[in-house]
């Protein structure tokens, strides 16, 4: 489902002393099944973005589409576009309040007036996508779950919508290593078994070189750069100097050609690096 912002603008509290641009005039195209990571300090406008997208703030000036149709305009239904474009906020595991794993999920579905069998689906099949066995946890309470697991049911609530484009903000945020690597893995599943277009709001530079096709960079509320992230991590000042780094990767790799070896510069994941060393070892490269 493509998404094209024009010209938006948003200012928090318009009129008042305290006015703030939050986001000014940006521009963007995103395409049907991408995987966008949207980086940029704090406050840079990431979240305020997002928000427009399934209609939960109206710009200051400005327009957005989806899938051509025009989401800012008057009379527009709300109802749907929330259906399409799934929105994560952050720590969604604060929003579970039932009292089963099943009865959360399948509270969205419910409210669209689905019958039981079809809500059933999509439960199983929302849960078995975030890798949480139905038959063992439907019946348990959410809040006997740890914190990766708590988050992942919040996740699949909102998949259960069958979104066409899921958004999610800093989904990996105060997990443990081995809850971050479990969302990490689901999300990227997700993009490439359903072919879901995905925006992920992400501080990691790390995650959205492994993670993204294409990169958006705010600083300010402008949208500063984008890019591949081989494209957008070339550019290590800029990015510095707006309060962002580049993968560790890439530093790594830079302090070994200090030192006489001769890798790649384009390096940005792990894997890559792995890879050049390897060679190296080998004796196939200096
Ligand atoms: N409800 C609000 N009222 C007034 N100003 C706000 C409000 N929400 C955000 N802002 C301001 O708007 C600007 C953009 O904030 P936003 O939360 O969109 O940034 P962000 O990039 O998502 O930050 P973070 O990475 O910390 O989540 C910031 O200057 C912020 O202080």
């Amino acid at each position: 489902m493509p998404i094209k912002i024009k010209n938006l603008t948003f200012k928090y509290m318009t009129g008042t002393p305290f006015e703030k641009t939050a986001l000014d005039n940006v521009s963007l195209e995103i395409n049907d099944g991408e995987f966008i990571g949207l980086i940029g300090h704090t406050g840079s406008g990431k979240s305020t973005l997002i928000q427009h997208l399934n209609g939960l703030l109206k710009p200051t000036s400005g327009e957005i589409y989806i899938d051509d149709v025009c989401i800012t305009a008057k009379g527009v239904d709300l109802k749907k576009i929330r259906q399409l474009v799934g929105l994560v906020f952050q720590y969604p595991e604060h929003q579970l309040f039932e009292e089963t794993v099943y009865k959360d999920v399948a509270y969205g579905p419910r409210n669209l007036g689905l019958d039981e069998k079809e809500i059933e689906e999509r439960v199983k099949k929302a849960l078995e996508v975030v890798g949480i066995n139905y038959e063992k946890y439907k019946d348990k309470s959410p809040f006997d779950l740890s914190g990766g697991q708590k988050r992942r049911v919040a996740i699949a609530g909102v998949l259960a919508m069958q979104p066409k484009v899921l958004i999610l903000d800093e989904p990996t945020a105060g997990l443990d290593p081995k809850g971050r690597d479990e969302i990490l893995y689901n999300i990227k599943r997700l993009h490439e078994e359903y072919k879901i277009t995905v925006i992920l709001v992400s501080h990691s530079m790390d995650d959205v070189a492994e993670l993204a096709d294409r990169l958006i960079v705010m600083y300010k509320g402008k949208n500063i750069l984008q890019g591949t992230p081989k494209e957008v991590f070339k550019n290590v000042e800029t990015l510095e100097k707006i309060g962002l780094a580049v993968p560790q990767v890439k530093y790594l790799v830079n302090s070994l050609n200090r030192k006489g070896f001769n890798i790649n510069e384009d390096i940005i994941t792990v894997s890559e690096a792995r890879d050049a060393i390897l060679k190296i070892l080998r004796g196939e490269e200096k």
